[in-house]
Protein backbone atom coordinates (compact mmCIF):
# COMPACT_ATOMS: atom_id res chain seq x y z
CA UNK A 1 0.00 0.00 0.00
CA UNK A 2 1.22 3.60 -0.97
CA UNK A 3 0.01 7.31 0.71
CA UNK A 4 -1.59 7.35 -2.83
CA UNK A 5 -3.75 4.13 -2.07
CA UNK A 6 -4.02 5.63 1.58
CA UNK A 7 -5.71 8.66 0.23
CA UNK A 8 -8.10 6.67 -2.18
CA UNK A 9 -9.05 5.02 1.01
CA UNK A 10 -9.74 8.47 2.83
CA UNK A 11 -11.46 9.44 -0.23
CA UNK A 12 -13.77 5.95 -0.53
CA UNK A 13 -14.67 6.67 3.20
CA UNK A 14 -15.64 10.21 2.22
CA UNK A 15 -18.26 9.13 -0.85
CA UNK A 16 -19.67 6.25 1.43
CA UNK A 17 -20.04 8.34 3.84
CA UNK A 18 -22.06 10.93 2.01
CA UNK A 19 -23.60 8.65 0.15
CA UNK A 20 -25.09 7.01 3.67
CA UNK A 21 -25.75 10.23 4.55
CA UNK A 22 -28.22 11.33 1.50
CA UNK A 23 -30.07 7.75 1.52
CA UNK A 24 -31.29 8.02 5.01
CA UNK A 25 -32.05 11.72 4.39
CA UNK A 26 -34.35 10.68 1.41
CA UNK A 27 -35.77 7.94 3.28
CA UNK A 28 -36.51 9.93 6.24
CA UNK A 29 -37.93 12.36 3.77
CA UNK A 30 -40.29 9.94 2.51
CA UNK A 31 -41.27 8.52 5.40
CA UNK A 32 -42.21 11.46 7.23
CA UNK A 33 -43.96 12.52 3.77
CA UNK A 34 -45.71 9.11 3.72
CA UNK A 35 -46.15 8.52 7.41
CA UNK A 36 -46.11 11.21 9.43
CA UNK A 37 -46.52 11.00 13.05
CA UNK A 38 -50.58 11.76 14.24
CA UNK A 39 -51.39 11.54 10.80
CA UNK A 40 -50.74 14.70 10.05
CA UNK A 41 -50.08 14.77 6.13
CA UNK A 42 -48.21 18.01 5.24
CA UNK A 43 -45.56 18.42 2.80
CA UNK A 44 -43.60 20.57 3.92
CA UNK A 45 -41.46 22.60 1.57
CA UNK A 46 -38.43 21.69 3.33
CA UNK A 47 -38.83 17.53 3.46
CA UNK A 48 -39.85 18.32 -0.12
CA UNK A 49 -36.57 19.96 -0.89
CA UNK A 50 -34.30 17.27 1.73
CA UNK A 51 -36.39 14.11 -0.76
CA UNK A 52 -35.00 16.23 -4.10
CA UNK A 53 -31.85 16.68 -2.91
CA UNK A 54 -31.01 13.33 -1.86
CA UNK A 55 -32.23 11.99 -5.11
CA UNK A 56 -30.56 14.57 -7.04
CA UNK A 57 -27.11 14.67 -5.61
CA UNK A 58 -25.66 11.12 -5.78
CA UNK A 59 -26.91 10.97 -9.58
CA UNK A 60 -25.16 14.35 -10.00
CA UNK A 61 -21.97 12.91 -8.10
CA UNK A 62 -22.05 10.08 -10.36
CA UNK A 63 -21.49 12.08 -13.17
CA UNK A 64 -18.81 14.51 -11.99
CA UNK A 65 -16.85 12.23 -9.21
CA UNK A 66 -14.21 14.38 -9.26
CA UNK A 67 -16.12 17.46 -7.34
CA UNK A 68 -16.25 17.10 -3.88
CA UNK A 69 -18.95 18.10 -2.15
CA UNK A 70 -18.87 19.63 0.57
CA UNK A 71 -20.38 17.47 3.53
CA UNK A 72 -20.13 20.24 6.02
CA UNK A 73 -22.01 22.14 3.76
CA UNK A 74 -24.70 19.56 3.22
CA UNK A 75 -24.99 18.55 6.56
CA UNK A 76 -25.33 22.17 7.88
CA UNK A 77 -28.00 22.88 4.77
CA UNK A 78 -29.72 19.65 5.63
CA UNK A 79 -29.72 20.33 9.39
CA UNK A 80 -31.73 23.75 8.86
CA UNK A 81 -34.27 22.51 6.41
CA UNK A 82 -34.76 19.46 8.84
CA UNK A 83 -35.46 22.36 11.69
CA UNK A 84 -37.57 24.43 9.25
CA UNK A 85 -39.43 21.19 8.70
CA UNK A 86 -39.73 20.43 13.01
CA UNK A 87 -41.27 24.16 13.21
CA UNK A 88 -43.35 23.85 10.94
CA UNK A 89 -44.51 20.53 11.89
CA UNK A 90 -44.82 21.18 15.73
CA UNK A 91 -46.88 24.68 15.18
CA UNK A 92 -49.49 22.65 13.98
CA UNK A 93 -48.91 19.90 16.39
CA UNK A 94 -49.71 22.36 19.42
CA UNK A 95 -50.90 19.65 22.08
CA UNK A 96 -48.40 16.88 21.05
CA UNK A 97 -45.52 19.09 20.40
CA UNK A 98 -43.22 18.03 23.21
CA UNK A 99 -43.86 14.58 22.43
CA UNK A 100 -43.30 15.00 18.60
CA UNK A 101 -40.16 17.34 19.07
CA UNK A 102 -38.45 14.44 20.87
CA UNK A 103 -38.92 12.15 18.37
CA UNK A 104 -37.87 14.48 15.53
CA UNK A 105 -34.60 15.26 17.73
CA UNK A 106 -34.13 11.50 18.15
CA UNK A 107 -34.48 10.89 14.72
CA UNK A 108 -32.35 13.37 13.24
CA UNK A 109 -29.37 12.50 16.05
CA UNK A 110 -30.19 8.50 14.84
CA UNK A 111 -29.57 9.73 11.15
CA UNK A 112 -26.46 11.64 11.66
CA UNK A 113 -24.71 9.49 14.47
CA UNK A 114 -25.43 6.72 11.88
CA UNK A 115 -23.87 8.60 8.80
CA UNK A 116 -20.98 11.15 10.65
CA UNK A 117 -20.15 8.09 13.55
CA UNK A 118 -16.71 9.49 12.70
CA UNK A 119 -17.02 13.08 11.52
CA UNK A 120 -18.66 14.96 14.55
CA UNK A 121 -18.32 18.58 12.99
CA UNK A 122 -21.00 16.95 10.61
CA UNK A 123 -23.27 15.25 12.83
CA UNK A 124 -23.14 19.13 15.36
CA UNK A 125 -23.68 21.09 11.94
CA UNK A 126 -26.01 18.21 11.02
CA UNK A 127 -28.14 17.80 14.35
CA UNK A 128 -28.27 21.33 16.25
CA UNK A 129 -30.32 23.35 14.05
CA UNK A 130 -32.99 20.79 14.62
CA UNK A 131 -31.59 20.48 18.66
CA UNK A 132 -31.96 24.44 18.59
CA UNK A 133 -35.31 24.61 16.88
CA UNK A 134 -36.36 21.87 19.71
CA UNK A 135 -35.33 24.21 22.47
CA UNK A 136 -36.66 27.30 21.33
CA UNK A 137 -40.09 25.37 21.04
CA UNK A 138 -40.40 23.41 23.94
CA UNK A 139 -36.97 24.52 26.01
CA UNK A 140 -39.13 25.67 29.04
CA UNK A 141 -41.06 22.45 29.49
CA UNK A 142 -38.27 19.74 28.74
CA UNK A 143 -35.29 21.42 28.30
CA UNK A 144 -32.99 19.29 30.50
CA UNK A 145 -34.12 16.44 28.86
CA UNK A 146 -33.50 17.96 24.98
CA UNK A 147 -30.30 18.54 26.12
CA UNK A 148 -28.87 15.32 27.37
CA UNK A 149 -30.50 13.58 24.45
CA UNK A 150 -28.32 15.94 21.92
CA UNK A 151 -25.45 15.40 24.52
CA UNK A 152 -25.13 11.67 24.82
CA UNK A 153 -24.27 11.09 20.57
CA UNK A 154 -22.01 14.45 20.88
CA UNK A 155 -19.77 12.67 23.41
CA UNK A 156 -20.00 9.46 22.00
CA UNK A 157 -19.22 10.29 18.54
CA UNK A 158 -16.31 12.84 19.91
CA UNK A 159 -15.08 9.79 21.66
CA UNK A 160 -15.43 7.78 18.51
CA UNK A 161 -13.53 9.83 16.72
CA UNK A 162 -10.87 10.11 18.69
CA UNK A 163 -10.51 6.31 18.98
CA UNK A 164 -11.14 6.40 15.06
CA UNK A 165 -8.11 9.09 14.15
CA UNK A 166 -5.77 7.39 16.41
CA UNK A 167 -6.34 3.75 14.73
CA UNK A 168 -5.77 5.90 11.52
CA UNK A 169 -2.47 7.28 12.97
CA UNK A 170 -1.29 4.09 13.89
CA UNK A 171 -2.59 2.53 10.22
CA UNK A 172 -0.82 4.99 8.74
CA UNK A 173 2.14 4.88 10.76
CA UNK A 174 2.19 1.05 10.09
CA UNK A 175 1.90 1.50 6.86
CA UNK A 176 4.79 3.69 6.30
CA UNK A 177 7.19 1.54 8.43
CA UNK A 178 6.24 -1.58 6.26
CA UNK A 179 7.18 0.22 2.82
CA UNK A 180 10.41 1.36 4.45
CA UNK A 181 11.43 -2.22 5.51
CA UNK A 182 10.11 -3.37 1.91
CA UNK A 183 12.21 -0.90 0.41
CA UNK A 184 15.30 -1.40 2.64
CA UNK A 185 14.40 -5.59 2.09
CA UNK A 186 14.37 -4.58 -1.55
CA UNK A 187 17.75 -2.95 -1.58
CA UNK A 188 18.94 -5.37 0.68
CA UNK A 189 18.23 -8.49 -2.05
CA UNK A 190 20.39 -6.41 -4.46
CA UNK A 191 23.58 -6.32 -2.51
CA UNK A 192 26.12 -8.93 -2.12
CA UNK A 193 26.36 -9.72 1.97
CA UNK A 194 29.76 -10.00 1.88
CA UNK A 195 31.18 -7.35 0.04
CA UNK A 196 28.29 -4.97 0.11
CA UNK A 197 28.77 -4.55 -3.69
CA UNK A 198 25.42 -5.08 -5.47
CA UNK A 199 24.79 -8.81 -6.99
CA UNK A 200 23.77 -9.93 -9.97
CA UNK A 201 19.79 -8.78 -8.89
CA UNK A 202 21.18 -5.88 -8.20
CA UNK A 203 23.09 -5.25 -11.25
CA UNK A 204 20.35 -6.33 -13.45
CA UNK A 205 18.46 -3.16 -12.14
CA UNK A 206 20.80 -1.07 -12.12
CA UNK A 207 21.60 -1.83 -15.78
CA UNK A 208 17.86 -1.60 -16.86
CA UNK A 209 17.53 1.61 -15.37
CA UNK A 210 20.67 2.72 -16.46
CA UNK A 211 20.50 1.30 -20.60
CA UNK A 212 17.26 2.80 -20.28
CA UNK A 213 18.40 6.36 -20.17
CA UNK A 214 21.42 6.16 -22.01
CA UNK A 215 23.81 3.54 -23.63
CA UNK A 216 26.57 5.35 -25.39
CA UNK A 217 30.05 5.22 -24.46
CA UNK A 218 29.66 2.33 -22.27
CA UNK A 219 31.97 -0.24 -21.17
CA UNK A 220 32.03 -3.44 -19.64
CA UNK A 221 35.05 -4.61 -17.28
CA UNK A 222 35.25 -7.77 -15.73
CA UNK A 223 38.04 -8.37 -12.93
CA UNK A 224 39.13 -11.97 -11.64
CA UNK A 225 41.49 -12.21 -8.74
CA UNK A 226 44.09 -14.48 -10.02
CA UNK A 227 44.80 -17.66 -8.50
CA UNK A 228 42.42 -17.49 -5.69
CA UNK A 229 41.97 -20.70 -5.50
CA UNK A 230 45.70 -21.16 -4.25
CA UNK A 231 44.93 -18.31 -1.96
CA UNK A 232 41.54 -20.15 -0.39
CA UNK A 233 43.95 -23.32 -0.04
CA UNK A 234 46.45 -21.61 1.81
CA UNK A 235 45.12 -19.30 4.03
CA UNK A 236 42.03 -20.23 4.64
CA UNK A 237 38.13 -19.55 3.43
CA UNK A 238 38.42 -16.57 6.31
CA UNK A 239 41.26 -15.04 4.84
CA UNK A 240 39.68 -15.88 1.44
CA UNK A 241 36.55 -13.51 1.92
CA UNK A 242 38.60 -10.58 4.15
CA UNK A 243 40.63 -10.77 1.02
CA UNK A 244 37.41 -10.27 -1.02
CA UNK A 245 35.97 -7.22 0.69
CA UNK A 246 39.44 -5.28 0.55
CA UNK A 247 39.51 -5.96 -3.19
CA UNK A 248 36.14 -5.09 -3.47
CA UNK A 249 36.28 -1.71 -1.37
CA UNK A 250 39.05 -0.24 -3.68
CA UNK A 251 37.36 -1.55 -6.55
CA UNK A 252 34.58 1.07 -5.46
CA UNK A 253 37.59 3.33 -4.26
CA UNK A 254 38.89 3.07 -7.69
CA UNK A 255 35.90 4.78 -9.88
CA UNK A 256 33.02 7.25 -9.72
CA UNK A 257 30.10 7.18 -7.72
CA UNK A 258 27.73 6.88 -11.48
CA UNK A 259 29.89 3.54 -12.37
CA UNK A 260 28.16 0.11 -11.24
CA UNK A 261 30.29 -1.92 -9.26
CA UNK A 262 29.12 -5.20 -9.15
CA UNK A 263 30.20 -8.77 -7.79
CA UNK A 264 29.49 -11.07 -10.48
CA UNK A 265 30.32 -14.30 -9.90
CA UNK A 266 32.78 -15.97 -6.46
CA UNK A 267 36.18 -14.00 -7.33
CA UNK A 268 35.09 -12.00 -10.26
CA UNK A 269 33.69 -8.26 -10.55
CA UNK A 270 31.68 -6.72 -12.78
CA UNK A 271 32.04 -3.12 -13.66
CA UNK A 272 30.24 -0.79 -16.26
CA UNK A 273 31.43 2.53 -16.48
CA UNK A 274 29.77 4.91 -18.50
CA UNK A 275 30.02 7.93 -20.25
CA UNK A 276 33.44 7.33 -20.84
CA UNK A 277 35.87 6.93 -24.24
CA UNK A 278 38.09 3.71 -24.64
CA UNK A 279 41.28 5.58 -23.20
CA UNK A 280 39.79 6.28 -20.09
CA UNK A 281 38.09 3.13 -19.81
CA UNK A 282 41.51 1.51 -20.43
CA UNK A 283 43.15 4.16 -17.98
CA UNK A 284 40.98 3.59 -14.66
CA UNK A 285 40.96 0.03 -15.53
CA UNK A 286 44.74 0.61 -14.92
CA UNK A 287 43.73 2.65 -11.64
CA UNK A 288 42.07 -0.41 -10.53
CA UNK A 289 44.89 -3.14 -11.22
CA UNK A 290 47.27 -0.55 -9.46
CA UNK A 291 44.93 -0.20 -6.84
CA UNK A 292 44.50 -3.77 -5.85
CA UNK A 293 48.11 -4.42 -6.15
CA UNK A 294 48.92 -1.44 -3.59
CA UNK A 295 46.62 -2.94 -1.18
CA UNK A 296 49.38 -5.55 -0.63
CA UNK A 297 47.41 -8.20 0.53
CA UNK A 298 50.14 -10.64 1.19
CA UNK A 299 49.76 -14.33 -1.60
CA UNK A 300 52.75 -16.34 -1.94
CA UNK A 301 50.84 -18.53 -3.80
CA UNK A 302 50.34 -16.34 -6.33
CA UNK A 303 52.49 -18.51 -9.32
CA UNK A 304 55.27 -16.30 -11.14
CA UNK A 305 52.85 -13.22 -10.86
CA UNK A 306 53.28 -11.39 -7.68
CA UNK A 307 53.97 -12.16 -3.66
CA UNK A 308 50.74 -10.13 -3.57
CA UNK A 309 46.91 -9.91 -4.84
CA UNK A 310 46.47 -8.54 -8.22
CA UNK A 311 43.43 -9.17 -10.68
CA UNK A 312 43.25 -9.36 -14.41
CA UNK A 313 40.92 -7.31 -16.36
CA UNK A 314 39.24 -7.98 -19.27
CA UNK A 315 37.52 -4.58 -20.83
CA UNK A 316 34.99 -4.89 -23.77
CA UNK A 317 32.97 -2.23 -25.25
CA UNK A 318 28.89 -1.86 -24.91
CA UNK A 319 27.12 -1.67 -28.27
CA UNK A 320 23.39 -1.62 -28.84
CA UNK A 321 22.47 -2.35 -24.54
CA UNK A 322 23.59 -5.82 -25.65
CA UNK A 323 24.95 -6.50 -22.10
CA UNK A 324 25.36 -10.13 -22.96
CA UNK A 325 27.56 -9.47 -25.98
CA UNK A 326 29.93 -7.02 -24.53
CA UNK A 327 30.32 -9.66 -21.14
CA UNK A 328 31.12 -12.29 -23.78
CA UNK A 329 33.75 -10.08 -25.30
CA UNK A 330 34.95 -9.05 -21.40
CA UNK A 331 34.92 -12.68 -20.56
CA UNK A 332 37.05 -13.87 -23.46
CA UNK A 333 39.93 -10.38 -22.93
CA UNK A 334 40.12 -11.30 -19.53
CA UNK A 335 40.73 -14.87 -20.31
CA UNK A 336 43.56 -13.70 -22.99
CA UNK A 337 44.73 -11.35 -20.23
CA UNK A 338 44.86 -14.56 -17.59
CA UNK A 339 47.07 -16.03 -20.19
CA UNK A 340 49.24 -13.44 -20.43
CA UNK A 341 50.44 -13.77 -17.23
CA UNK A 342 47.77 -12.32 -15.12
CA UNK A 343 47.65 -9.06 -13.19
CA UNK A 344 47.10 -7.55 -16.91
CA UNK A 345 44.48 -5.66 -18.28
CA UNK A 346 43.14 -6.71 -21.72
CA UNK A 347 40.78 -4.73 -24.26
CA UNK A 348 38.13 -6.99 -26.26
CA UNK A 349 40.13 -7.47 -29.95
CA UNK A 350 43.29 -5.95 -28.82
CA UNK A 351 46.50 -7.96 -27.70
CA UNK A 352 48.24 -4.75 -26.19
CA UNK A 353 49.07 -5.78 -22.65
CA UNK A 354 49.12 -2.80 -19.62
N1 LIG B 1 36.94 -17.18 0.43
C1 LIG B 1 36.10 -17.22 -0.57
N2 LIG B 1 36.46 -17.88 -1.69
C2 LIG B 1 35.60 -17.92 -2.73
C3 LIG B 1 34.36 -17.31 -2.68
N3 LIG B 1 33.74 -17.51 -3.86
C4 LIG B 1 34.56 -18.23 -4.62
N4 LIG B 1 35.72 -18.48 -3.94
C5 LIG B 1 36.86 -19.25 -4.39
O1 LIG B 1 37.49 -18.65 -5.49
C6 LIG B 1 38.27 -19.66 -6.13
C7 LIG B 1 38.21 -19.45 -7.60
O2 LIG B 1 39.16 -20.27 -8.19
P1 LIG B 1 39.33 -20.53 -9.74
O3 LIG B 1 38.03 -20.20 -10.44
O4 LIG B 1 39.85 -21.91 -9.92
O5 LIG B 1 40.33 -19.47 -10.22
P2 LIG B 1 41.74 -19.02 -9.64
O6 LIG B 1 42.31 -19.95 -8.67
O7 LIG B 1 41.53 -17.62 -9.13
O8 LIG B 1 42.62 -18.99 -10.91
P3 LIG B 1 42.66 -17.93 -12.04
O9 LIG B 1 41.33 -17.25 -12.08
O10 LIG B 1 42.93 -18.68 -13.29
O11 LIG B 1 43.79 -17.01 -11.72
C8 LIG B 1 37.70 -21.00 -5.69
O12 LIG B 1 38.61 -21.66 -4.85
C9 LIG B 1 36.48 -20.61 -4.88
O13 LIG B 1 36.25 -21.48 -3.78
C10 LIG B 1 34.01 -16.62 -1.47
O14 LIG B 1 32.93 -16.06 -1.33
N5 LIG B 1 34.90 -16.61 -0.46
Amino acid sequence: MTSQTWQSLCDKRYRLSLRLFLLLNAISALFSMALPLYNLRTFTPPVCIIFVLSVILPAWHKFHPKTKINISFISLLFGCLWAWHVVIRARLLSDNASTYLLIALLSVLFLGAIAFSNNIVAFLLHSFPVFAACLWFDGAENGIRLIFTFALPVIGIAIQQAIQRRNDNFARALMQRLMQESKTLNDLSMLDPLTGLYNRRGLQHKLNNLLALDDSSCFVLLLDIDHFKAYNDHYGHMMGDQALIRVSAALRDAVRSRDIVARFGGEEFMILLNNMDLEHARQTAERIRQKVYDLDIPHMFNESVATNVTVSIGIAPLQDSDIDAALSLADKALYEAKHLGRNNILVSGDLQVA
